[in-house]
């Protein structure tokens, strides 16, 4: 992706060190994972260069590095970096297996995460520079599949919603920050407007740290798709007022019912769409469904600190003794959902992907 009009930089270990180089969604250099810091955009962009397992699974926590796909390349550049760091250290199998563990575990609903680390184990075994080309093989194949739900969603949201101009609605960013390139939501969103079937996207703000309007907001600014921004609260009203055509959302896992989980908020349009009779749709790679969990109570859903609800523009806004719930995702039940569109196929039935 292009990010020629913001000011640039690299950092190490979380520091921040100017420069001119155009830093990646996700990479890697000099035997350390190089990320685009997403905390700081649209105001900076700034590189962080990870060169520990610990500083990578801080860097996934916080949101540095965020959004399904680019988690899954992620774990498997983090199993690279954690192969470096053994042979560097001295590490004992063993210790290396927890290290590696403790990625796939650094935040728990996106099973992509968890895919990835697993993707690159057999090449572990081969030493770092196995781990290294087999973790750049699966960050290819996370950009090849992006490309593809992107051409695949825009196909099922022209023939089901006419030839526009549309408006869509959208959820957190699943754009290229969230898949390297291009995006699965925002990549149907993306094939749309490359067809001309675009009027304008609906962008919710999106729960904990802004990534609608931080984010989603920058990549379509730049991509110069027209669109606004609305509190996430107004979403649903929105939906309706706006005449909304469709809804396209991302997915961080799905199960095997279709049950699927997404960042706080998508629920509520889920609703919000069906109320209105429009299209709901989830787009995620192949790598996202997770059949070993029969429906979505089996997801586990990420609860974050309470300080991201009580606190606002760094500063308690809240009673000092108020308490919260601070769910980062919820699950919209499979009855709710038009379709799911991956990498590899269409999904429409109304049984779920266990029927597939
Ligand atoms: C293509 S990204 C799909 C999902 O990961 C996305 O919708 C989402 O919920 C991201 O949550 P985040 O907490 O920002 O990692």
């Amino acid at each position: 992706m292009s990010m020629s009009d913001a000011p640039r930089g690299t950092a190490a270990g979380g520091r921040e060190a100017r420069d001119t180089a155009t830093p990646p969604v996700i990479g890697w250099q000099d035997g350390a994972v190089v990320v685009l810091d997403q905390t700081q955009l649209p105001q900076h962009v700034v590189a962080l260069t990870l060169r520990t397992v610990d500083e990578l699974i801080d860097a996934v926590r916080r949101l540095a590095v965020r959004g399904a796909p680019v988690l899954g390349a992620a774990g498997a550049l983090g199993v690279a970096l954690a192969a470096r760091q053994a042979q560097l250290g001295g590490w004992s199998a063993t210790f290396l297996g927890e290290q590696v563990e403790r990625l796939r575990a650094a935040r728990p609903t996106a099973v992509d995460l968890g895919v990835g680390v697993s993707a690159v184990l057999p090449a572990l075994r081969q030493g770092p520079e196995a781990a290294r080309v087999s973790a750049l093989a699966y960050l290819a194949r996370v950009v090849e599949a992006s490309h593809r739900i992107g051409e695949r969603g825009a196909d099922f949201v022209a023939e089901a919603c006419g030839t526009g101009p549309l408006t869509v609605q959208t959820h957190c960013n699943t754009g290229a920050l969230a898949c390297v390139e291009w995006g699965t939501a925002l990549g149907v969103i993306r094939s749309l407007h490359a067809r001309h079937l675009m009027s304008r996207v609906i962008v919710d703000e999106t729960r904990p740290l802004l990534q609608g309007a931080r984010l989603t907001c920058w990549e379509l600014g730049r991509a110069g798709i027209d669109y606004r921004l609305v509190c996430d609260g107004a979403g649903p009203f929105v939906l309706a007022r706006e005449q909304v055509d469709a809804v396209v959302v991302g997915a961080d896992r799905i199960a095997a019912n279709g049950d699927t989980a997404n960042k706080i908020g998508t629920f509520g349009l889920a609703l919000a769409a069906r109320h209105a009779g429009i299209p709901f749709v989830v787009a995620a790679p192949e790598t996202t469904l997770d059949g070993s969990l029969p429906d979505g109570s089996a997801i586990p859903v990420e609860s974050r600190s309470e300080d991201e609800v009580t606190h606002a523009g760094g500063r308690r806004v809240a009673p000092d003794d108020a308490r919260a719930l601070n769910y980062a995702f919820d699950i919209t039940p499979a009855g709710l959902i038009s379709a799911i569109v991956t990498d590899r196929r269409l999904i429409t039935s109304p049984a779920g992907p266990s029927a597939w």
